[in-house]
């Protein structure tokens, strides 16, 4: 019989120029330095670090249209499809360390080109479904979604070094979980498109169980797929987690955030993570960088099989005298 141990390929991501402000390309060293992998060991995952992606500076970048820093952000997210589409191809769930969620297009791409049909639950306190017409503020971590989805493509131009990108993701395969700062233009394009979302109002009406159970059921209706899961930080609540670029209040607990992983590891199906804009220059002072990361941390070991409410290895016997 086989195993069904879990097993994470690593990935560090120090990327900033999805977003303006600096420092949450130091988001993956944060994450390694609070014990991340040793844990991921301890609890019984298999884990291989893959190491930091190196990406290019790219010296001419001058907006297109709305659209900022396209030329870094379209070439780091071709390396980092390939570099998760590596990971997958060796059999792990890959883990991306984050940076900011513009990451999220190479991500989720690399991880279809693996896979194909995949769905996708995206943990946020904001859509970024914006496209580059519609963005307010011309950042790409608010655009990611625009450039995955099939149904939208008709209303991306051609930015530079984005023509890799082949949308992978079908409107019906997404769900969202933690929204609370949506922009009117995106809220059109999720009311249009139908995408399923669970808002922060859900979360208080439903309870965050019943969020998990629909999100899985309405995942899985049709035919089980592998799950991408796409963590931003800031869907946690800013008392818990303020380090990170677009605080917003009114966000979920700390134990709301780790039921999400938790179920989403018992369903067997999660093959891929990203874990996203947690920035260390951010947040007042040391204790909310290190409940920040802390957090991260406790969110990536309950994608990978942690329990509240203990866990030991299945060869453990009693000691004897
Ligand atoms: N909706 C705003 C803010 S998006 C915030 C991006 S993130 N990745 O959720 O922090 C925009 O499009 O710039
Ligand atoms: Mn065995
Ligand atoms: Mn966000
Ligand atoms: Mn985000």
């Amino acid at each position: 019989h086989r195993h069904h141990h879990l097993s994470a390929g690593i990935i560090g991501a120090p990327f900033s120029k999805g977003q303006p402000r600096d420092g949450v390309d130091r988001g993956p060293d944060a994450i390694r330095a609070a014990g991340l992998l040793l844990k991921l060991q301890q609890q019984g995952c298999a884990v291989k670090d893959y190491g930091n992606l190196e990406f290019e500076d790219v010296f001419e970048d001058a907006p297109v249209g709305r659209v900022k820093r396209a030329r870094a952000v379209g070439g780091a997210n071709q390396r980092l499809s390939e570099a998760v589409r590596a990971v997958k191809r060796d059999g792990h769930t890959s883990v991306m360390l984050g940076g900011d969620h513009s990451l999220a297009i190479g991500s989720i791409h690399g991880h279809a080109a693996a896979v194909g049909e995949l769905g996708v639950v995206w943990v946020d306190a904001h859509a970024d479904i914006n496209t580059p017409l519609t963005t307010p503020t011309g950042n790409i971590h608010g655009q990611p979604m625009s450039y995955l989805l099939r149904e939208l493509q008709s209303k991306i131009p051609v930015l530079p070094n984005f023509s890799w990108i082949k949308a992978c993701v079908s409107a019906k395969d997404v769900v969202y979980i933690g929204l609370r700062d949506v922009d009117p233009e995106e809220h059109f394009i999720l009311k249009t498109l139908g995408v399923k979302m669970f808002s922060m109002s859900q979360v208080d009406q439903l309870g965050v169980a019943k969020v998990m159970e629909e999100t899985c059921d309405y995942l899985s209706a049709k035919v089980k797929k592998p799950i991408h899961l796409s963590y931003d930080i800031d869907a946690i609540d800013p008392s818990v987690t303020p380090a990170t670029g677009t605080p917003v209040v009114g966000g979920l607990t700390y134990r709301e955030g780790v039921y999400i992983t938790e179920h989403l590891c018992q369903t067997g199906l999660l093959s891929a993570v990203d874990l996203v804009e947690v920035n260390p220059l951010r947040g007042h002072g040391e204790d909310g960088v290190t409940s920040t990361v802390d957090t991260a941390v406790a969110l990536l070991l309950g994608c990978f099989g942690r329990l509240r409410e203990g866990n030991h290895s299945s060869n453990y016997r009693l000691p004897e005298p």
